[in-house]
């Protein structure tokens, strides 16, 4: 089920260095949201934070608050490991286990939940994880074979068929079709389009056009210069950021004057 993400005053530090400061924005549920920005203003920090995946850098931390239909990811007790099976990642290099079967590459969040599964039930999710990624056609015939027999974009629909399969809220990704040929990325994008109707996306991206095309709604984000945290500039309807911004940043931004 899609759930709304409310981010209050979010700061995020890696030790000493405050690299994110003070975001507040709601994401949508079954929407589309990108964050874009100049290289180093925090994009990818920030969205580790929404599953509490940047804690797995030591020294990385967080002020403020994410609520998730109102629960506090970081509320006293949240265990990190079930926040993340809630809020699902998927990195800009395809990461398959190489040498498991396809199917098994589907099962592998599942299982590593402790989730014990029947053959039965096992050929169903794996079935409708790879459908839900338009990926079954092209693997029904093949899911005993390796996942490294793939190419990479059918890698990369792999590994969200592998996100999907713990049926998480909301799945995060870093950009997700940068190592893809523009073929695998399209599908990427058909693929997201798609997923909105049952969760809830969040997606950095370097390519505007791709912002434009897949999401409803776009976070700027910018950076004063080396050594000076991120801020979220500017968010808004997708439309509004690309044809009439409210901030001149924004502007010199997406029309490509900076960046
Ligand atoms: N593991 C880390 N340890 C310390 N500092 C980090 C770490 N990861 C990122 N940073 C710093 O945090 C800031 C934001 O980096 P981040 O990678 O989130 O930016 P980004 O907008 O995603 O950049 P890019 O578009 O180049 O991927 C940078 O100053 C970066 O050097």
């Amino acid at each position: 089920m899609s759930k709304r993400i409310d981010v209050r005053n979010l700061n995020v530090y890696y030790g000493d260095f405050l690299a994110v400061e003070d975001v507040t924005m709601t994401i949508e549920p079954c929407s589309v949201t990108a964050l874009i920005g100049p290289s180093g203003c925090g994009k990818s920090t920030f969205l580790r934070t929404l599953n509490r995946m940047h804690e797995v850098i030591p020294g990385a931390r967080v002020t403020g608050a994410a609520l998730m239909d109102g629960q506090n990811l970081y509320g006293p007790g949240v265990d990190p490991v079930q926040v993340r099976r809630q809020i699902g990642m998927v990195f800009q290099r395809p990461n398959p286990f190489p040498t498991m079967s396809i199917a098994d590459n589907v099962l592998a969040g599942v299982k590593l939940n402790n989730r014990r599964l029947g053959r039965e039930e096992s050929q169903d999710l794996v079935e409708r994880s790879l459908r839900g990624a338009n990926l079954w056609n092209e693997v029904k015939d093949r899911l005993d074979r390796p996942g490294s027999s793939l190419s990479g974009g059918q890698q990369q629909r792999l590994c969200i068929a592998r996100a999907i399969a713990v049926k998480p809220d909301v799945v995060l990704m870093d950009e997700p079709c940068s190592a893809l040929d523009p073929i695998s990325t399209l599908a990427i994008e058909d693929l997201i389009y798609e997923l909105k109707n049952d969760y809830t996306i969040v997606i950095v991206t370097h390519n505007m056009q791709q912002a434009a095309r897949v999401s409803d709604k776009t976070g700027f984000f910018n950076i004063a210069g080396t050594g000076k945290p991120g801020k979220l500039i500017e968010y808004a309807a997708t439309d509004k950021i690309f044809s009439n911004p409210a901030n001149e940043q924004t502007e010199r931004y997406v029309s490509g004057k900076f960046g």
